[in-house]
């Protein structure tokens, strides 16, 4: 199987897809690794989707918004950042949005003139920091002797000891589940009057079905239009599932609903 994730090597998400496939090739965005598994590049794209701390990653649920795609599988898996640098001394911290975002107060309380740096990718910072003595990077402690030799000047430094980051993995449409505990989807309703988000709320509550996450995210038309995001946890196969999704349809008449399928979780640690 080859996967498709967010480079270079090192990566959370690469630690993430060697879980399912044996292997990885790497693009610098999430939209670019979205497009790729849409085009038919390759059999699996991991796209990281929610932490525990920062919440949703807004890149990947609006590349799954715009491209056809299949969610085959989540898997979950804690984040444990290190510090990592040549030296003590560094002008500048390096690494992914999130992950500075994760280490707010670490960096705040260590580092106050320290300036960051965000880059696409916490390998992204690492590279930076094997390059230039002035740079330091937050990673996966592994990435120290990955290459050239940095030190690891502090573990565990995300705020929260229960960082933990959610990957959906990806496939080409044609691979779409109706096996599996969860489903995702996202629905375009192109409609905005009082109670509409309530009534696609009572399309799953009414067949009892619990939903683990609803979000919304601008259309892109026009300010306060909205798509929104549901993971349910109910798979395809089952009745209530394809009724929520009926109604739902029926609800989003002049708008869309993707179904992006149903699928397992997967636990990795390491
Ligand atoms: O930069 C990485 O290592 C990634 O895999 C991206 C990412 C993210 O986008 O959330 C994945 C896990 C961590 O939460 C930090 C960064």
């Amino acid at each position: 199987m080859r996967a498709v994730t967010l480079g270079p090597a090192g990566t959370y998400s690469h630690r993430a897809a060697r879980a399912v496939a044996e292997e990885v090739a790497f693009r610098e965005s999430v939209t670019a690794i979205v497009e790729a598994v849409a085009d038919g590049k390759f059999e699996r794209g991991v796209v990281p989707i929610e932490n525990s701390i920062e919440g949703s990653v807004t890149e990947s649920l609006d590349a799954l918004a715009d491209r056809e795609v299949a969610v085959t599988r989540e898997i979950v898996t804690p984040i444990r950042h290190a510090l990592l640098a040549q030296g003590a001394e560094f002008d500048v911290v390096a690494s992914h949005s999130q992950a500075l975002a994760q280490c707010r107060s670490f960096l705040e309380s260590e580092y106050p003139d320290v300036g960051q740096e965000a880059v696409a990718s916490t390998a992204r910072g690492v590279e930076r920091a094997r390059e230039d003595p002035t740079v330091a990077a937050i990673g996966h402690p592994d990435n120290a002797t990955n290459g050239v030799e940095l030190q690891v000047l502090a573990e565990d430094i995300q705020d929260r000891s229960s960082n933990a980051t959610r990957f959906l993995v990806v496939a080409p449409v044609a691979e779409r589940s109706e096996a599996g505990g969860k489903t995702t989807l996202v629905v375009y309703p192109n409609a905005n009057y009082p109670g509409l988000l309530l009534e696609l709320l009572e399309a799953f509550a009414e067949r009892d079905i619990n939903l683990s996450r609803a979000e919304s995210r601008p259309s892109g038309r026009r300010l306060g239009d909205y798509l929104f995001h549901f993971d349910a946890e109910a798979g395809l196969y089952e009745e209530r599932t394809r009724e929520a999704i009926e109604e739902i349809e029926e609800i989003a008449e002049n708008g869309w609903v993707r179904v992006l399928g149903s699928y397992d979780t997967m636990h990795v640690l390491y």
